[in-house]
């Protein structure tokens, strides 16, 4: 198989991000976060003053942003022109506003192409490319060689996000269970689409997760090779 695209899609906390880089990883494959991307138009808009609610404008700003995604999977970055914005982006305030943006129509065909692109580009560059989200199974990369829909329990993906950002399961649950709902209503990314891998992380370790992944990975690869 010349280039191989892996499309992982998945609610919060099911161990999409960190998996995808260690798959990306493990194969040398360049490695994209489309959620960094549109956390990175959040923060552009209200760096500028831009009303979230106002969708000509979000929309406008996000068409003409300088967005500059680091896609090596040992050290993503996000960067705006030369402004690098990798901790403001993960900030809870700024968490909070990102459905506002990514609910946006004209944003997402936006995005949807700098995706394609970027995808389209590291592939090229490195053979293959792990890129993860909401909807690169069905909306982005629906022909990528490796599709993948990760799940879990919200007990498990809320007990992991509380962990990781040492908050009570209470608080996160306001967080995460909220914004997954406001996402569901342009992407669906709760159930698998036909064709499309299901791994349930709910009973799993990382590296069962990280096994898992890497294991259908692989399957394609061979059936690649055998074509
Ligand atoms: N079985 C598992 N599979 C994947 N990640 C896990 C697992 N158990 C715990 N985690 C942890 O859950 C946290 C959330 O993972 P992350 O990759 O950020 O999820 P997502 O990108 O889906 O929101 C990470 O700190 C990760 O190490
Ligand atoms: N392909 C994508 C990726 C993310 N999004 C949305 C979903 C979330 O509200 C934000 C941020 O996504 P991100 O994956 O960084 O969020 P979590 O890791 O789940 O906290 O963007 C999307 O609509 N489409």
């Amino acid at each position: 198989m010349n280039q191989v695209q892996v499309a992982i899609d998945g609610p919060s906390g099911t161990g999409k991000s960190s998996v995808s880089k260690l798959a990306a990883k493990e194969h040398g494959w360049g490695y994209l976060d489309t959620g960094a991307m549109y956390r990175a138009l959040t923060w552009w808009c209200l760096d500028q003053g831009i009303d979230l609610t106002d969708q000509q404008a979000v929309a406008e700003a996000g068409r003409t942003f300088d967005l500059r995604m680091g896609t090596d999977p040992s050290a993503p970055s996000v960067a705006v022109g030369e402004r690098r914005i990798d901790a403001e982006i993960r900030e809870p305030a700024l968490t909070e506003q990102v459905a506002a943006v990514a609910t946006n129509l004209e944003v997402r065909a936006n995005m949807r192409d700098r995706q394609r692109a970027l995808m389209e580009q590291l592939a090229q560059e490195t053979g293959g490319v792990v890129a993860e989200g909401r909807d690169i199974t069905t909306v982005v990369a629906p022909d990528a060689q490796v599709r993948i829909l990760m799940t879990a329990s919200e007990q498990a993906r809320l007990a992991r996000r509380s962990k990781e950002l040492s908050s009570t399961v209470e608080a996160t649950r306001a967080q995460i269970v909220d914004r997954d709902k406001a996402d569901s209503t342009v992407s669906q990314f709760m159930t698998a689409a036909d064709g499309v891998r299901l791994v349930d992380t709910s009973d799993l370790t990382f590296e069962q997760s990280l096994a898992a992944v890497l294991q259908i990975v692989q399957e394609a690869i061979d059936a690649g090779e055998r074509e």
